[in-house]
Parts: C-alpha cells; structure tokens; sequence
C-alpha cells in the first residue's frame, strides 16, 4: 500500500493505492496561500482514517508519494519554485517531516510529471515508450516520457514548462515575467481578463457569471454567445500550436490531455487533431492525442507509481501466432478466427507462446511490442516466468493449437529419463484439450493391454497398428493427458489446444505410409521410440477427463463459474473454466499463468488497464502480475494453466 498526496492550487487530493488500484481517495481544500507544513498535517490526519479503515496504520505503508506544483528536485525531495502556492515549500524538508511525523518514506515530483507517470502506468499512454501529458486547467502542466524515461533535465525542468512557451509574442503578460506564454494566453488564471477585455465582452452572456471558467466558457459558446465563441477558439488555437510545438520538440507517440477544459474533449480533441494536420511538419503522423484516462486520479496514481522501480510491466503479454506447416495441416484453425498463411503444405500448427533457440514468440501489442519473450526473460526471469527462474533457461512450456485435417504420425516422446540415452532429445509431456472436432475425430493413446512388444513391433509398418492402440472419439472439451513415453496419435479431424513441455522431440514410428507431393516419406524413428516407449503405462498416463469433475460455485445475480482441473502433473496444471462474470486470479508473484480463450472473448483486468482475449487468443500473465481479474458477460470457456507447485519451488 502507498499513501498519495497530490498538493493542487484549489483542490488537495489523497488515497491509498495497493498494485496501480485505489483503494481509498478523497480530496481537501488546498490552502495553498497557508504554510505547507499546517496543510501537509492535516492531510497526513486523513492519510491516518483512511488507513484505520483499512486496519491499517499510516506507517505500514510502503511509502508516501506527493506531487507539488512548481519545479521538483526529486533526488533531494525539494521544491524548486511556487509561483504564489505554499510559498514557504522552497524550505520544507519534505523528508525529514514524512520521516518524524509518519516514519515513512517520502519521494516527491512536478504534479504534471506524476500525472503523466499514472497515465503511462495505468492509463491512456500505458502502451507507448514516447509520450507526453498536458493538463489544461487554471495553469497548464506538462511533462514527457522519452523513451520510456521521464525527462527531467539538468534542472529539473525538462518537459516541465509547456505552459511557457511563446505562443503569441507582443501577447499578453504572464506570471513568470514573460510575454505571450502558452498559461498568460489560454490558462484558467487568464481566462477571466482575456474575456474581459474582448471587444465583445460588452455584449456577451458571460457578464452574467460570477466564476468565469472553461466550463462556462465552453457552455455559453455552445450556446452562441460571440465573445465566448471567439475567446474559445482563440484558446484551441495556442493550445493546437502549442502540441505542434511539442511535437517537433519531443516526438511523442501519444499526447494525453488532462484538466477541466476535457469535460468538452471530443471537440477539444478533433480541433487539435485539425491543426496537427495542417501544421505539424509531417502532419501529424503516427501521433495520437487521447484524453486522459483517469480524469480525476492520475495524480494520487502517478504519486504511487513514484515507488515504482519500471513502468508496471507486468500485463498480459498477447503474442504474434508463429504458424507451422505439416503434410497432415487443414483449415479447421480458421473456424476461430485465424488467417493462417498460404503456403503448398497446409499449416498444422500455431506455436501461441514459444521460447526456443530457433523460434520466439513476438509481443504483438502493448509496451514490448516487437520484443520477443527470450529478451522479455533474459530482462526480468522471475517477473515474467516465476520464482528461481534464471534467464538463461527457456520458458518451461510450450503452448500450441493443433489443426489435423489428417492422422497425425504415430509416435512417442521421451521422458527425463529416456533423454539420459538418446543424443539431441528434450522430454515431452503434453496434455490435449479438444477444441473441435469433425464427426468420429479420434485419439489414440496408449497399447492395448493385451498387445505384446513382439506383436505391436511387427505390426508397426503395417497401418493396422491402429488396432492395437486404445482409440478415444473426440468431443469438445475432452482433455487428454499423454505422459511422456506414451504411444499416440491425433487423428484427422481435430483442431486441439496443446499444452506441453517445452521442447520438441517426436519419435515417429508410422506416417501411416503417407508421401508428401514430391513422393518422399517423412523420417521414421522406431529404434529411438522403442528406447523410450513405456509398453504399459498406467491408463492415469492417459486419462481423458470427465465433466463430473467439475467444481461450480454460483456467486451473486446469476453469474457462476465452473472450473475441471484438467491436469495437474509435475510439468504444468491445467484447468478449464466456464464463467459468467468475474473472477479473481492471483499469480501470487511466483509463477507466469497462461490463458486461451475457447469460445467468447474475455476482459482481463489488470493494475486498473483492462486488456482483452479474443477468442481463439492465448495469452501469458507474467509471474509477477499478482492480482488480476477475468470478467466475461456471456459464459464463456477458457484454459488457464500454470507451473505445477512442485516445479515453481524445485
Ligand atoms: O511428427 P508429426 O506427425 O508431424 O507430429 C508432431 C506433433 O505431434 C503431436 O502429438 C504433438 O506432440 C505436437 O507437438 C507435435 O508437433
């Protein structure tokens, strides 16, 4: 938990955040012309009630994040500047106070940084590495993110001083002592003087009003005034001149707007997107100017993110599908929404998460898009795979959709064991889950028990093998679980989620005679697959699951879920969830989870962002995402597997 002060002109604002999510928020009056130590006690005096409520203290808090407005040292935790707001912050040892009165740690920033750092983290620029936050209010606050770094400066005014850049020279006087600032010319403070002194003020319905503020403005243009309508565009004209300047300067891929005057965004957005075009010297390419996300909060977000190390990286991770051809491969993958690539061999196979030397998954959206998941481990090992991963190790699972119009090989894969024996091996468990199927689909795992090693031996060349193997008709849904060892084959007409070790050993000992269009067979094994075959593997090797073992736990309204564990062998743990509404998951920082969506998409909410799973769409929730939720307002199936315990503390 992190306790939050966001020190405004007017208004203060205060909360606990736990993981980017607030917990509690409320809000004083600044007094910002009184000493900045009376205000701070007062606040610290709510900051103690909220906690209560919590049963909590203040002191248990991990730290305590404030924003001033007003240039910030953030190493020494010092205000720089007040401009006529708790002048006396300049001397104020904010560390020293948050230690003796709170035994707390304190770290302190510019508000529009801290605002920018709660829309980055958690909001409309959390998926850019350049982005800039303007808040247009009674002053005009900006910061930048440069890739993926605030910038600060050599003074700590780097991005700071948007609001005073020249905007109209000979132009009106500003409080910073210059002429023509952006704030003198289109900022709350001014707002009142510059509709004063319009030359139709006399005959404006503005006269009227006792508070003149954007929103005033902004209603009594809609309404026709002519003095509101004139000084409204004056406004969006230095403000859109303004963005153009920032653009060239620091090359943002989003510029999030904050502040009052976005209660009128959508016209707000759409002039600055107008003069963006005409004026930005590449028109505007590629740059998004968004609202803010959290209209009211980013500050008291952005304050806890201050104890962030990194931007929140830990979000679901979506991946680029990585197809592979196969001479038994169809077209069954397209019935959920894939366009695989045209190629002579039909595609067998989508690799959905992969860590191998010589193929990588790539992150398709979001802030590592274009990282593969092997630079995502070599960052961060633990954050993304879980406790006592080293980088060097490849991901533990493999994760695959298997699309066979035709009978797959019949083969085996070795286990640790077998692997001591046969050169360039990895161990393969896997598990299948049936997505679809065509009619009398089948699955053979495992020889039939009264077969011998003589027998099914002389039989191997011979496509009748078959009959010697236990036979399964596929129905979606069905599981299967084939322990490594095991003989198997998938049988034309599956379309199959498979969750597998990682690795990529098949000892093939039938291609049920096939040839590929140039005549050739596909490489045999039998000598590597009889090394590793286990003749007689228990049936619990196998296992096809059964709907009774469902656990199902109905909430409020009529919203449930219903949840099969599927698997839970050394390698992985597997379960299949139907839900209606919402669930709570936690990764507990100790183990990446996996997700697929079967037959709806899915909201994955996430550190207050919210991410969605199509359907048909896999996804990894890194180890340290912690908590997170999957809400879905249709019932909805879906595979979620992780590292089994034993593994994860291994
Ligand atoms: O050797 P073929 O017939 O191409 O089959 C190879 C495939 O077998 C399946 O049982 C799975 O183990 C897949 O991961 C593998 O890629």
């Amino acid at each position: 938990m992190i306790a939050t002060i966001d020190l405004g002109g007017t208004q203060t604002k205060y909360g606990l955040i736990h993981n980017g999510e607030i917990v509690s928020a409320g809000q004083c009056e600044a007094k910002a012309q009184g000493p900045i130590h009376e205000h701070l006690n007062e606040v610290k005096v709510y900051l103690e009630d909220m906690c209560q409520k919590q049963d909590l203290k203040l002191s248990d808090c991990r730290g305590l994040g404030i924003l001033s407005t007003g240039l910030v040292n953030n190493q020494e935790m010092r205000v720089l500047t007040t401009n006529g707001k708790y002048d006396d912050s300049k001397e104020f040892d904010f560390k020293t106070w948050a230690q003796d009165e709170l035994s707390l740690e304190v770290r302190i920033e510019n508000d529009a940084r801290g605002a920018l750092l709660g829309e980055w983290h958690f909001g409309a620029a959390y998926d850019v590495e350049n982005a800039m936050m303007i808040t247009l209010g009674t002053g005009i606050g900006t910061a930048v993110i440069s890739e993926g770094r605030l910038l600060k400066g050599s003074r700590y005014s780097g991005g700071n001083l948007g609001g005073h850049i020249l905007v109209n020279s000979g132009g009106r006087k500003c409080t910073c002592g210059a002429v023509g600032c952006l704030e003198a010319e289109a900022s709350g403070w001014a707002l009142p003087e510059i509709v004063r002194e319009h030359e139709f003020y006399q005959k404006s319905s503005l006269r009227d009003e006792v508070k003149l503020g954007f929103k005033e403005l902004f209603q009594h243009a809609d309404q026709g005034d002519a003095c509101a309508i004139a000084v409204r565009e004056h406004c969006l004209k230095m403000w859109g001149e303004a963005l153009v300047s920032y653009i060239h300067l620091f090359d943002p891929e989003k510029i999030v707007i904050g502040g009052g005057v976005m209660h009128s965004a959508a016209m707000i957005l759409a002039s600055f997107d107008k003069t963006i075009k005409e004026m930005e010297w590449r028109g505007g390419e590629n740059v998004k100017v968004v609202q803010a996300k959290h209209t009211d909060n980013a500050g008291i977000l952005g304050a806890a993110a201050l104890f962030q190390e990194h931007k929140q990286v830990y979000a679901p991770l979506f991946f680029e599908p990585v197809y592979k051809s196969a001479i038994w491969g169809g077209s069954l993958i397209e019935s959920i929404g894939r366009q695989v690539p045209v190629s002579d061999v039909p595609t067998g196979e989508s690799w959905e998460i992969v860590d191998r030397s010589d193929e990588q998954s790539c992150v398709s959206e979001g802030l590592y898009k274009g990282s593969t998941l092997r630079q995502l481990i070599e960052n961060d090992p633990e954050g993304i795979v879980g406790l006592g991963h080293q980088k060097e190790d490849a991901f533990p699972l493999l994760l695959k959709i298997i699309d066979a119009e035709q009978d797959l090989s019949l083969q085996v894969h070795p286990d640790e064991e077998s692997c001591k024996h046969l050169s360039d091996s990895e161990p393969k468990t896997e598990m299948w889950y049936v997505l679809d199927h065509q009619v009398d689909a089948q699955i053979l795992a495992g020889i039939k028990d009264d077969v011998s090693q003589e027998e099914f031996r002389a039989k191997i060349e011979d496509p009748s093998v078959r009959e010697l193997m236990h036979s399964y008709t596929s129905e979606k849904g069905s599981a299967f679980f084939i322990k490594a060892t095991t003989m198997h084959a998938i049988g034309g007409g599956n379309l199959i989620y498979e969750i597998q070790q990682n690795s990529n050993t098949t000892y093939r000992v039938s291609d049920w005679g096939r040839l590929d269009k140039d005549g050739q067979s596909r490489e045999l094994h039998v000598e590597q697959a009889m090394t590793c075959l286990e003749y007689k593997n228990p049936t619990d090797a196998i296992v096809p699951y059964e709907l009774s073992d469902c656990s199902f736990e109905a909430q409020e309204n009529d919203d449930f879920f219903q949840v099969r564990q599927l698997t839970t062998c050394q390698f992985f743990q597997v379960a299949e969830f139907k839900l209606k509404g919402l669930l709570n998951f936690n990764t507990e920082n100790r183990c990446f989870h996996t997700l697929y969506a079967v037959d709806n998409d899915l909201k994955i909410i996430h550190s207050g962002c919210d991410f969605i799973l199509n359907r048909g769409q896999s996804c990894l929730i890194p180890a340290r995402a912690g908590d997170y939720q999957i809400e879905s307002r249709e019932n909805t199936t879906f595979i979620h597997s992780r590292l089994s315990p034993q593994q994860v503390e291994s």
